[in-house]
């Protein structure tokens, strides 16, 4: 007899739920601006990566469908550190902006950690601020009042949003990133997810040995199809969060790829796409955050 699973993984689907999230976060919205608070995003685009470009192009579009203000500061690839420290020093000052992100990798050269600590950490829209991520290591359990990385928080919504409880299970984390591996961990295991987790990287010694054994595999490594059907067991959940750029050797053109490779859907229960999946609930989550700080300055209830 065959398991629910088996043939094909149902589907993740992020653009579905960040749809939701938005319309959710519009009327809370409208409930700001009805007592005269205008929730405002900031972003801080450094250089021109296309990628970067797209995404940041993203969060201004979806800011427009929730109702909430925004604020582009584009600066050149050759803008000094201290030149993106001032755009941050002036968004910290303007009461327009009621939060912000600038958005990663910043060119090399530049020293992120200091602009991430140049923060306001009550702007701070990324939840990556080390008082942020301070106060998500100190509250291992009730409510967190202060923001939350955007993509490990999506992956856990878009994973409850299709009904799959988090309790008891080995998660495998691929990847150790600020903005996902190396943050995704203090939120599963929080009382409230209550996942055990494991967090591969490219010092694994056996990463197949790893995945085989999760029941939900997280994977944010940025390797294109490191994932393969092999090495997942049957009826795991699977996340696909990385991205990479890789040229299609039939046609020599380039194209985005994600870390879980060809047929792991065939192995899998549940699949994110990659585009369609965490992606967009990045994007959804990073406007929560945004509603939420404009929602505790006014002290609106959600
Ligand atoms: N300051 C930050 N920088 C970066 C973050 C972050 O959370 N904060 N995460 C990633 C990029 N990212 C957000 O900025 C992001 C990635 C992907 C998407 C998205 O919607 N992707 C679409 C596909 C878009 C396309 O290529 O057509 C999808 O997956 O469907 C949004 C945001 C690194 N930097």
């Amino acid at each position: 007899m065959r398991a629910p699973w088996e043939g094909a993984a149902r589907v993740l689907d992020g653009k579905a739920a960040a749809s939701a999230i938005k319309a959710e976060l519009a009327e809370r919205v409208a409930v700001l601006r009805a007592r005269g608070v205008v929730p405002g995003l900031g972003t801080v685009l450094v250089g021109e990566d296309p990628g970067s470009v797209k995404y940041v192009a993203g969060k201004h579009s979806d800011c427009r469908e929730a109702g909430i203000e925004s604020i582009r500061v584009d600066l050149p690839a050759t803008a000094a550190q201290g030149e993106i420290e001032a755009a941050i020093d002036r968004l910290n000052a303007d009461p327009a902006c009621t939060g912000y992100i600038v958005q990663l990798p910043l060119p090399r050269g530049i020293d992120t950690n200091a602009i991430l600590e140049r923060i306001d950490p009550d702007k701070d829209a990324d939840g990556l601020h080390p008082t942020n991520l301070g106060r998500l290591v100190l509250r291992g359990s009730g409510p967190i009042d202060s923001p939350l990385p955007c993509t490990p928080r999506g992956c856990i919504e878009l994973m409850a949003r299709h009904g799959i409880d988090l309790a008891g299970k080995d998660v495998c984390v691929v990847g150790r990133g600020v903005t996902v591996g190396r943050t995704i961990g203090l939120l599963l295991a929080r009382k409230d997810v209550n996942a055990t987790v494991d967090v591969c990287h490219t010092g694994t010694a056996d990463l197949a040995a790893h995945v085989r054994r999760a029941g939900v595999v997280i994977s944010a490594a940025g390797s294109a199809g490191i994932i393969t059907p092999a090495m997942v067991a049957p009826g795991a959940v699977v996340l696909d969060v990385g991205v990479s750029r890789v040229v299609d050797p039939g046609t020599g053109k380039g194209r985005i790829a994600g870390d879980v490779a060809d047929g792991v859907d065939q192995v899998a229960s549940w699949l994110s796409p990659n585009p369609g999946g965490v992606g967009p609930m990045t994007r959804a989550l990073l406007l929560a955050n945004v509603v939420e700080a404009a929602e505790r300055t006014a002290r609106v209830a959600p």
